[in-house]
C-alpha cells in the first residue's frame, strides 16, 4: 500500500499456489506503516486506486496497524488470523500453526532416533515469540519429557528434577521442548544451566529448529482452515462488517473486534502441560 504497488487479482491469480508456503503477495512487516506519514502514503494510494475496503492477514501487530489506519482514515478492513505461533483471541487456530507442528514433530522424530540410540538429552527449541503453542502440541505428540511455555514458569529445578526421575526410572534419553520466549531462556540458555547441575556424564545436545518451522508445503488442515477464514473474512467485509477479525471457534465462523483479539490473551491450556508430566512417567 505504501509503495503503491498494486495489481489486480482474479480468481485464477490464485491458480496453483494452494500447495505453497509464504506468501505471493509478499506482504510483511513494515517500519513505515507505523508512521503516521507511511499510513498516510497507504491511504494516498489507495484513494487514487479507488480501493473501498482490505483484508488484513497477520497477528496482533497486524491487527493493531490496521485498527489504527482504520481510525485514522475510515477504510474498513477485515483480519484474517496468520501466524504459525496461533497466539490469538478470537480463532482456535490460525493459519500456518498446524504446518508449523507438523514440521516441529518430523524434526523431533528424526532428532529421537539419535537421543534414544546415543543415551543423550536433546533440548529443542520450537518459535513462539510469546507463545508456548508450537511447543506444547509438537511435544506432546512428539512424547517429550518435558515441554517449557513462556506461560507458565518452569523452574531449571524442576527440569533437573524431571531428569533426574527419568534417570532414577533406567530411562537413558530424553527430550525436553523448550518455547523461543521461555522465562529461562533458549534452549541453549537452559542447556547451559542444567550442565552443571547434573550428573557430568550426561550427553546434552540442543538444536534450535528457528525458521524450518516458518515455511514449506501446508498441511490439509491449514490449506482449509485458510479457505474458510479467507472467504470468511472476504464474505465479512462485503456484508459490512470493519474492525473484526475472522476466525473460528467451535468449527463456526464467528467475527472478533480487533480490539478485543488484540487485548485478550488466549490462555494456553494448563491442563496438557499436566499432561505432559503424566505421560512421560
Ligand atoms: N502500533 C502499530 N501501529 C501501526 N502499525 C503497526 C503497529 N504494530 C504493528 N504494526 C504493523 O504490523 C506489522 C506486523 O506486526 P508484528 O507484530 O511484527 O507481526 P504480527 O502481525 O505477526 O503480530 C508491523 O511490521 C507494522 O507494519
Ligand atoms: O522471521 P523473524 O522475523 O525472525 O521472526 C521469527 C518470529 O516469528 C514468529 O515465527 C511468528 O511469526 P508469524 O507471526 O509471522 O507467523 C515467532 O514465533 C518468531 O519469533
Amino acid at each position: 500500500m505504501i509503495a503503491g504497488d498494486v495489481y489486480k487479482m482474479e480468481s485464477h491469480s490464485v491458480s496453483n499456489i494452494v500447495q505453497r508456503g509464504g506468501t505471493i503477495l509478499k506482504s510483511a512487516r513494515s517500519k513505515e506503516f507505523m508512521t503516521p506519514e507511511g499510513r498516510k502514503k497507504a491511504y494516498d494510494n489507495l484513494q487514487a486506486l479507488e480501493i473501498e475496503g482490505l483484508i488484513a492477514i497477520g497477528g496482533n501487530g497486524t491487527f493493531t496497524g490496521a485498527m489504527i489506519f482504520g481510525n485514522e482514515y475510515g477504510i474498513p478492513t477485515v483480519g484474517a488470523p496468520g501466524t504459525i505461533d496461533n497466539d490469538l483471541y478470537g480463532t482456535d487456530y490460525t493459519i500456518g500453526f498446524d504446518t508449523a507442528v507438523n514440521t516441529a514433530l518430523d524434526a523431533i522424530d528424526r532428532i529421537r532416533d539419535t537421543a534414544s540410540s546415543h543415551d543423550r538429552i536433546f533440548f529443542i527449541e520450537v518459535m513462539g515469540r510469546d507463545s508456548g503453542y508450537i511447543a506444547i502440541q509438537s511435544g506432546i505428540a512428539g512424547g517429550a519429557e518435558l515441554v517449557m511455555v513462556p506461560e507458565v514458569l518452569t523452574p531449571i529445578s524442576q527440569v533437573v528434577e524431571t531428569l533426574k526421575q527419568g534417570w532414577s526410572r533406567s530411562k537413558s534419553s530424553s527430550i525436553i521442548i523448550v518455547a523461543e520466549g521461555d522465562e529461562e531462556g533458549s534452549a541453549q540458555e537452559v542447556a547451559d544451566k542444567i550442565k552443571v547441575q547434573v550428573d557430568e556424564n550426561a550427553d546434552i545436545r540442543v538444536t534450535t529448529l528457528g525458521h524450518t518451522q516458518r515455511g514449506g508445503t501446508p498441511s490439509a488442515y491449514d490449506r482449509i482452515l485458510a479457505s474458510r477464514l479467507g472467504l470468511g473474512a472476504l464474505e465479512g467485509l462485503i456484508a459490512g462488517q470493519k474492525n473484526v477479525m475472522a476466525g473460528i471457534i467451535n468449527n463456526e465462523l464467528v467475527y472478533t473486534p480487533f480490539e478485543d483479539t488484540i487485548r485478550l490473551p488466549k490462555p494456553i491450556n494448563e491442563d496438557l502441560l499436566r499432561m505432559v508430566k503424566i505421560l512421560s512417567v
